[in-house]
């Protein structure tokens, strides 16, 4: 059976190979030809001066086509600001002094970290500054003892993973995108991804954390942790404030015990009750050891490998949906075994019709790349609607028909794929090319559906510039209320990734 280390080695980049996808084409002005500059001072050869003064000469990039065009656009190709500067800090320090100035000068900030966000928020709108985190990159200590590491903000997900291992510890978190997106960028996003269900949100692992505010103050919320009553925790603002409240320049983060065993299945399944049952079964038969329960549907299925010219897996049949599970532990003839008995049992009893166990790595990272690089490619099939929402588990797959019902005849694919074990579904439909007439049709009837169901409008992605205008469809006004006034305390001028998470300006 695989190992885990050999598994990371193969699985998920698709970000790189993504990056080359242009057809998800709408662009800021197109979509949002309603937003207007905030009243920030432009760009001068004095401010350039200034950063050139403090900063070398590689951290400060000024020219637009070889330099900026990557900064400014986001992974999905449909957001693109027109930044003039990308600033390159090293050290908190550097952050701090670039963020005094800029909250001096009224010059707006947009933090970047891996630039792999699917909601906009990691792109400046207009002209802001970017501040990308990607040189501040150390991991300054792993304690395999306490199971903590310090890393920096810009630490790519995957080289962290790849150190961890060999300390005998792993992430909490696992993304698609971890190729290329950094721990900072986690954090400010709070990311959730495919691991959630066994550790839980980085709510619980970042034990603590250095974050630059607004004026270029340095909070020192570093602590290591596991238990700390000292008045507000602090720091748990600044994890998936997506930029808006300080910027993220170190982390300290609880890794668990690296798994030695891993196993992985993939169940097709007839009907949505059965997936349910799917579940709660494995969830009874398998207890800790579960560590991923993904959906993904006969649509998604058909989509990546049609895309990506994927092999399907070798099951009887097509079915409508497909469950793939993943188990982590310490003892592969135990974990095996479970995973076995509990095949025969749900094949026994009807609740699964067909299915599969990897014997090996390279098995088990081919199912997870059926998973794994639906993103990708629903990408590369045209425009691409997405939603990312919490809903009610027995509710999980209810708007994808409602959805599909809604948009019949249409020249549409609708997909649902996603974390079921968490309640979170992926529901994307593309379409040729962008059209408003079909989002006028699809938004906002989805936040109206997953309001009613009391479900999160973005569940793992961020509000960024994308959603923003939905957040009353999950947070109630006076929750928006004192989210604004901490906004305005934290940032009294509006400079740190403004037009994103609050809808209109903060004056409103
Ligand atoms: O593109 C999406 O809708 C989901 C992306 C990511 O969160 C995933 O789980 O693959
Ligand atoms: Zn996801």
């Amino acid at each position: 059976m695989s190992s885990m280390n050999k598994l990371s080695a193969t699985i998920r980049t698709f970000h790189s190979s993504a990056a080359r996808f242009k057809k998800n084409v709408e662009f800021t002005a197109v979509r949002y030809p309603y937003l207007k500059r905030g009243n920030y001072s432009f760009l001068s050869d004095r401010h350039l001066g200034f950063f050139q003064s403090i900063l070398s000469p590689h951290q400060v990039l000024t020219d637009e086509i070889n330099d900026l065009s990557g900064y400014n656009v986001d992974w999905m190709h449909s957001v693109r600001g027109s930044s003039r500067l990308v600033l390159r800090p090293k050290t908190t320090e550097e952050v701090g002094a670039i963020l005094q100035y800029c909250n001096a000068q009224n010059i707006a900030v947009c933090p970047q970290g891996g630039n792999t966000g699917l909601v906009g928020g990691s792109v400046p709108v207009f002209d802001e500054v970017i501040m990308s985190l990607g040189l501040m990159d150390a991991v300054i200590s792993v304690d395999e003892l306490s199971g903590i590491a310090i890393v920096q903000a810009g630490c790519v997900l995957e080289k962290l993973e790849t150190i961890l291992h060999l300390n005998n510890l792993t992430l909490p978190l696992d993304l698609g995108a971890k190729g290329s997106c950094q721990i900072g960028g986690n954090v400010a996003t709070n990311a959730g991804g495919i691991r959630l269900l066994r550790y839980g949100n980085l709510h619980g692992s970042v034990l603590g954390l250095t974050a630059v505010l607004a004026n270029g103050q340095i909070m020192d919320c570093l602590s290591t942790n596991k238990k700390d009553n000292t008045g507000y925790d602090l720091k748990q603002l600044f994890i998936g404030s997506e930029g808006t409240l300080g910027v993220v320049t170190q982390v300290a983060l609880h890794c668990p015990s690296k798994p030695t065993s891993v196993q992985v299945g993939f169940f097709g399944i007839n009907s949505f009750d059965n997936v349910l049952e799917t579940l709660r079964l494995s969830k009874q038969n398998l207890g800790e050891i579960l560590s991923s329960c993904e959906l993904i549907d006969q649509s998604s299925l058909e989509c990546v490998t049609s895309q990506l010219k994927l092999k399907s897996p070798d099951l009887v049949n097509h079915f409508p949906f497909y469950i793939l599970l993943e188990t982590s532990g310490s003892n592969a003839d135990h974990d095996a075994e479970k995973l076995n008995s509990l095949l025969e049992m749900l094949l026994k009893n009807g609740t699964i019709v067909d299915g599969t166990i990897a014997v090996d790595s390279t098995q088990a990272t081919n199912l997870w790349t059926l998973r794994e690089r639906i993103a990708e490619a629903l990408a590369s099939e045209g425009y691409v609607y997405k939603y990312d929402v919490s809903v009610p588990i027995r509710q999980f797959y209810q708007l994808v028909d409602v959805m599909r019902a809604r948009l019949e005849k249409l020249p549409i694919r609708c997909c649902g794929y996603g974390h079921l074990g968490d309640g979170n579904l992926h529901l994307n439909i593309t379409s040729q090319e962008y059209s408003s007439e079909l989002l006028n049709k699809i938004e906002p009837f989805v936040y109206d559906w997953v309001s009613r169901q009391r479900g999160s409008v973005s569940a793992e992605h961020g509000l960024g510039l994308k959603k923003r205008d939905y957040i009353e469809y999950t947070k109630s006004p006076t929750s928006v209320h004192w989210m604004r006034r901490m906004k305005k305390l934290f940032d009294p001028n509006n400079i740190l990734n403004p037009y994103k998470i609050f809808p209109g300006t903060l004056n409103e």
